[in-house]
């Protein structure tokens, strides 16, 4: 009888993090700088409205300063990019955090890419992403950097294991797998044409599951002894959140897994300050 998984609380974990990076900036501030987040929302979606007070409440609680662009759903894209472009040019700002996702009438891509490299906290900016590729020191992406320190946090070797990844968006998937090459894990990527998905679930030595689909994954597509990161963030009928993994069943075959809440999600917002506290640092250098 296999004993059930560790639970990785990307809640707690996010708590130290945030305490640490408090006393960073509270040094920050002796030399005169308050690192700055400036985050554009475009209309009225809950799920974002409720994804950007997280960040702003994060960035109190460590002593930074953000503000909150609100935008109507009827903006147009040439004057969102005129608003990106004043913000790479005002020197308090320190991030740009452009909420995703945005209306269908603005190219996404193109608004990513106006965003300066120097100021993408999000690293989604094809400059980092590239940055990201060949090991060069950039922006990672939130989610991707949150997930690595969480594994990081437990000691778990990377190095030499199998790591499969389901769902290859820009934003989680892909870059996830990447930053799981940078430490020399072999990466599978599957994603919704893959056929026999368990065959390469249950050969993952970690797994990380980024689809967007509540219980896509179970106890039975996992590798006794697994670590298992769970992504998803998925509302469902009652109001509650719950990821793409079946947390009951996984977490009897996993020796590590994350919870959906308090896994990944807290993380994701950590890092992001983490990366303000970053950008902040190097404004001030140049
Ligand atoms: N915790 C956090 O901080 C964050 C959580 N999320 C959450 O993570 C989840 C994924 O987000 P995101 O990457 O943006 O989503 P996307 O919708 O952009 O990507 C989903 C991916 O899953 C693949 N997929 C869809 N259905 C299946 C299936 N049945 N089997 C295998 N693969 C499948 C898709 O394949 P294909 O490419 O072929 O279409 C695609 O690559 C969502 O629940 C989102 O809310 C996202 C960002 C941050
Ligand atoms: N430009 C941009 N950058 C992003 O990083 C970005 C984005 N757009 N669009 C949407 C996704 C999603 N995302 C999450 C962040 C935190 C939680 C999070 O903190 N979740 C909590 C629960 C929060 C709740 O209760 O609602 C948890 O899992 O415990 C989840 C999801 C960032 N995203």
């Amino acid at each position: 009888m296999s004993k059930t998984a560790e639970v990785i609380n990307g809640k707690d974990l996010s708590h130290e993090l945030k305490m640490e990076m408090k006393q960073e900036v509270a040094q920050l501030e002796k030399e005169g700088i308050v690192p700055h987040l400036t985050v554009v929302l475009v209309g009225e979606d809950p799920a974002s409205k409720s994804y950007v007070s997280g960040k702003q409440k994060a960035c109190t609680e460590t002593g930074m300063s953000s503000d909150l662009i609100k935008l109507d759903e009827t903006v147009t894209e040439e004057e969102l990019l005129k608003l990106i472009d004043k913000l790479n040019h005002d020197n308090h700002v320190h991030g740009i955090l452009v909420q995703l996702p945005l209306p269908k009438h603005i190219a996404e891509q193109k608004v990513i890419e106006a965003i300066d490299p120097s100021k993408d906290v999000d690293g989604f900016h094809p400059v980092s992403i590239g940055r990201m590729m060949i090991g060069e020191d950039t922006f990672l992406p939130c989610t991707p950097y949150g997930i690595i320190t969480m594994l990081k946090s437990k000691n778990i070797e990377i190095s030499g294991k199998h790591a499969v990844i389901v769902g290859r968006s820009n934003i989680v998937g892909k870059p996830v797998g990447q930053l799981l090459l940078n430490e020399n894990a072999t990466v599978t990527y599957c994603h919704s044409r893959t056929k026999n998905l368990r065959e390469f679930t249950k050969s993952a030595d970690i797994l990380v599951v980024a689809v967007g689909k509540p219980h896509v994954i179970n106890g039975e597509d996992v590798k006794e002894g697994a670590v298992v990161i769970d992504v998803g963030v998925n509302r469902i009928e009652d109001g509650s959140l719950t990821g793409d993994v079946d947390f009951d069943s996984a977490k009897e075959k996993a020796s590590y897994i994350t919870p959906v809440p308090k896994g990944v999600g807290p993380m994701t917002i950590t890092m992001l300050l983490k990366n303000t506290i970053k950008a902040a640092k190097e404004l001030n250098r140049k």
